[in-house]
């Protein structure tokens, strides 16, 4: 069964706009928790804009299914901010600084070394590692030697494309999960799936681990609040 990983960066986007502690992020990840989520991804970025260092101390304590930290390890203070907290999953994200948001995975055959250098630190603190990836053949087939756990399926075109033709839209991705499976990768996906596009991911997707959905389902949830907008999103999991 697909884990649903809850990305909470968007509580934290609402909560600093204000500058107080409204929403209040730890009482909301608890509150994703209750209501079903599976696991909670933050994804903390240099200029802080909306999770804090000193929100992953906080949430730490207190996430009981899966912690999933997000981000670019060739930020030294990401790298200390996780050996601090020990999550259950590091997921590293090769972004630059300015980015709006994440827009592209590792080219791990360049990066192959530093990746397998990076990978060693974080598994040997006990840490699950999963590296960001485009749905592009070569790319999946690298990841094997870095030693990651899993990739995660940068899944922004795929969901750009849905509307139009989504067999072509899913096509790239079905072949990066069968090398994945070949090279014995587990796969997460993440960026722009919501309730529209993950039912039809899902079920092509054979083995997925686990997918960490944030924009839409908090957008969604401004509609049909939270705890019902996470039991959509997971039953558009519950496949078959
Ligand atoms: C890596 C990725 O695609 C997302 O997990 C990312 O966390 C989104 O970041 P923003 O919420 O800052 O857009
Ligand atoms: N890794 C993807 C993630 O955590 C959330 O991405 P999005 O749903 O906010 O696009």
């Amino acid at each position: 069964m697909t884990r649903l990983s809850v990305n909470i960066n968007k509580i934290a986007t609402l909560r600093n706009s204000r500058g107080g502690n409204n929403p209040d992020l730890v009482q909301v990840a608890k509150d994703c928790e209750r209501f079903g989520a599976q696991g909670i991804t933050v994804h903390p970025r240099p200029d802080e804009r909306h999770i804090r260092y000193q929100d992953v101390f906080d949430l730490k304590k207190i996430v009981t299914t899966e912690f999933n930290i997000e981000g670019n390890c060739q930020e030294q203070k990401f790298i200390d901010l996780v050996l601090a907290n020990k999550p259950e999953q590091v997921t590293l994200v090769p972004d630059v600084l300015g980015q709006i948001t994440s827009n592209h995975g590792w080219d791990t055959i360049t990066h192959q070394q530093y990746l397998k250098d990076m990978i060693r630190v974080f598994k040997d603190a006990g840490i699950r590692v999963s590296i960001f990836v485009d749905p592009v053949a070569e790319m999946v087939e690298a990841a094997a030697t870095t030693g990651t756990d899993r990739i995660e399926l940068y899944t922004e075109a795929y969901a750009h494309q849905y509307h139009q033709n989504k067999e072509a839209a899913i096509a790239p991705y079905v072949k990066a999960a069968e090398i994945a499976h070949k090279v014995g990768l587990g796969i997460n996906a993440g960026h722009d799936l919501d309730l529209q596009n993950l039912k039809y991911f899902a079920e092509n997707i054979p083995g997925l681990d686990e997918v960490s959905i944030g924009h839409a389902l908090i957008c969604d949830a401004l509609y049909y609040g939270l705890e019902n907008t996470i039991q959509m999103y997971l039953r558009q999991l519950a496949i078959g």
